[in-house]
């Protein structure tokens, strides 16, 4: 794979995501469950926001059976959302189910960096992705978030990703005008596809958190890394957002065209210049 993956690749990984349909288990902040839902059916997944305590083991062993993948976001923390992420995770790592971690507003209180913490000390994190503020934040260092937004650029949180990646084996995805993907090895890959208005899109980072976890799912059996995966996840989403801004007018009519391009974007259309 070069810096940017190849046209090929991506078009490959696309249409195993639309083929197979993997079920994306969810356990996600109440901001975003509506739209990320329905990002992931208009991509082609199948979503699911189960997040009981009582009944996480069950989902996850089915989803392990179905070769799907659970998404876990910490954006609306409290004692029994904290329950039911190390109760998933535990069900993930016996179950070899592979998890996807989006530490929301890390940074911002003590609470957020240390649960976020916890979890990835358990082990078996296929992809952190979070913003800049949120990736320094998790590696000891001021990130200065505002609130679940990010002060800093994504390129000045690459050093940060790195000591991640190879403290907790796993691939670190940071999320800006530039998207970063780091391997456990410190191999470093880019996107540049994306617009600013995604910034006025609240969930936008949580959505693309789950998507990486459908391209996860559906890339495994076909021989996709987690890194090519987390990459072709980006870029997929960032040339839906470029292509719905054509027809948008602001924030409002962006997002529902997005949902309309992770649907029906036609891959065809790319040259392997793009
Ligand atoms: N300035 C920007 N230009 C282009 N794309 C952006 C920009 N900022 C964020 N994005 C895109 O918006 C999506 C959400 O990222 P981000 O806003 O960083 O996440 P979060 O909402 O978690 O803070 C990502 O796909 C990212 O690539
Ligand atoms: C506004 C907000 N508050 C708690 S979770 C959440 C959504 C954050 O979504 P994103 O990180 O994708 O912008
Ligand atoms: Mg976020």
């Amino acid at each position: 794979m070069d810096e940017n993956g190849s046209v090929e690749r991506l078009q490959e990984i696309v249409q195993a995501v639309k083929a197979k349909g993997p079920l994306i288990q969810c356990l996600t902040n109440y901001v975003s469950m509506d739209f990320m839902a329905n990002g992931l059916l208009a991509l082609g997944a199948h979503p699911a926001m189960v997040h009981s305590v009582e009944e996480l083991d069950v989902a996850i062993s089915k989803v392990k059976a179905a070769e799907g993948a659970v998404s876990i976001n910490i954006g609306t923390l409290d004692s029994h959302w904290i329950e039911s992420f190390k109760c998933a995770v535990k069900a993930c790592n016996e179950h070899q189910v592979p998890w996807v971690l989006d530490p929301v507003a890390a940074g911002f209180t003590p609470l957020r960096t240390s649960v976020a913490t916890e979890l990835l000390e358990m082990g078996g994190c296929a992809v952190l992705r979070g913003n800049a503020s949120e990736i320094i934040s998790l590696s000891g260092a001021e990130g200065a978030a505002k609130g679940v937004d990010s002060t800093k650029g994504s390129e000045g949180a690459v050093k940060a990703a790195k000591t991640l990646a190879a403290k907790y084996r796993c691939v670190v995805g940071i999320s800006g005008a530039m998207d970063y993907v780091i391997t456990p090895e410190g191999k470093q890959f880019s996107c540049e596809h994306g617009i600013p208005m995604l910034q006025k899109i609240t969930a936008a980072g949580c959505l693309v958190s789950s998507i990486i976890a459908a391209f996860v799912a559906a890339g495994r059996p076909s021989g996709f890394t987690d890194a090519e995966a987390a990459l072709y996840a980006f870029t997929y989403f960032g040339i839906c957002s470029e292509a719905a801004s054509q027809n948008s007018h602001g924030p409002g009519s962006l997002r529902a065209n997005l949902l309309d391009q992770l649907h029906s974007f036609d891959l065809d259309q790319l040259s392997s210049d793009d």
